[in-house]
């Protein structure tokens, strides 16, 4: 649905000059929601911003639908930007325009006849949960609300695609949650392709099916937020789970430290490694965390007796071990 394929965007000339994205490949399947990680200066606004061409790329490749987007003509590139959503921090809304005239915003700017805007409006309060607030103004509204009257809008024209640029930054948690949970609902109820920049773990923990990690304008790190999130090593596992540092003083224990998510998780595995070698098992530490209504844990446990190097290999065997960790 989106494709990056060696994009570079440099800013200034000469000396000047930085790459606020160095060669950068993504792809965002269809239906999915995409995160893409990093902190202040990653680059994360420059690459949303050349997703719709608000930013040129320097050189590489951006396709959104089907269509090549560096190679559009100025009409062919505003149709393409209406298949477009997007939602803002702070949200853009217009201060002298109730929350039905900011829905309608822009269908006015494609022509729409106000009945079947105003029909549109209803439509989509209602899919937001906002239908009481139809003559509010943004003044009156929460930063909860007025998300939604954001992500209202930019549903407005129907678009396959919807943006979001740090959209919930500037909400508390509880209704960072609630905007969340409303754009995992409308990712499946309209088949929504979802790319968000944030600099939040929880946000992509809370939604994302994917993610890419960016620093200095690089993509160090991709793929299926499950995959990474038990993969030894990777930035997405480490940020979820710091080391575990072992107390002092154990000199010749076997350590192991497991990761399970998924159908391993709801297994009793200890209790069947307990049942199945002579082995006492001593946890150290560790915790267990929600991944999009999974769970998804990790914890340092030293092995003791006879067959504690047995029991240690049978959870390599079941692909537990996190290797590298101990
Ligand atoms: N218009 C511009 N001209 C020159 N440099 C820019 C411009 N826009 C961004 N940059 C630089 O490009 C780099 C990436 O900026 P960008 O805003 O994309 O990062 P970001 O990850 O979105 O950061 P933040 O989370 O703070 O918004 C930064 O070093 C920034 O100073």
């Amino acid at each position: 649905m989106i494709r990056f394929q060696n994009v570079r965007k440099v800013y200034g000339t000469g000396e000047q000059a930085l790459a606020a994205l160095d060669d950068v490949t993504l792809h965002v399947p269809e239906g999915e929601i995409f995160g893409v990680l990093g902190q202040s200066g990653a680059g994360k606004s420059t690459l949303i911003r050349c997703v719709n061409l608000l930013e040129r790329p320097t050189s590489g490749s951006v396709v959104v639908n089907g269509q090549e987007m560096t190679s559009l003509s100025p009409p062919e590139l505003r149709k393409a930007r209406q298949q477009i959503g997007i939602i803002f921090q702070h949200f853009n809304l217009l201060r002298s325009r109730t929350v039905a005239e900011n829905i309608a915003f822009p269908l006015e700017v494609v022509g729409q006849p106000k009945a079947q805007r105003d029909t549109r409006v209803k439509e989509l309060l209602s899919l937001v949960g906002l239908s009481d607030k139809i003559n509010a103004y943004p003044s009156q509204l929460s930063g909860g609300q007025k998300q939604r009257v954001g992500i209202a809008r930019a549903l407005a024209c129907e678009p396959k695609v919807l943006l979001s640029d740090e959209a919930t930054s500037a909400l508390d948690p509880q209704t960072t949650r609630s905007i969340l949970d409303l754009l995992r609902d409308l990712n499946r109820r309209l088949k929504l392709t979802v790319l968000l920049i944030t600099h939040e773990m929880t946000v992509v923990k809370h939604i994302c099916d994917r993610v890419a990690v960016l620093r200095a304008g690089r993509v160090v790190e991709q793929g299926l937020v499950d995959e990474l999130i038990v993969r030894p090593g990777s930035e997405i596992a480490s940020e979820f789970f710091p080391r575990i540092v072992p107390p002092s003083g154990r000199n010749g224990a076997v350590l192991a430290t497991i990761t399970f998510a998924g159908a391993s998780a709801d297994e009793p595995i200890l209790s069947s490694i307990l049942r199945t070698y002579d082995v006492g098992i001593n946890i150290l530490g560790g915790g267990i965390e929600t991944v999009r209504e999974k769970r998804v844990g990790r914890l340092l446990l030293e092995l003791s007796g006879p067959d504690a190097n047995a029991a240690r290999s049978h959870l390599e065997r079941m692909g537990l071990l996190a290797e590298g960790a101990t």
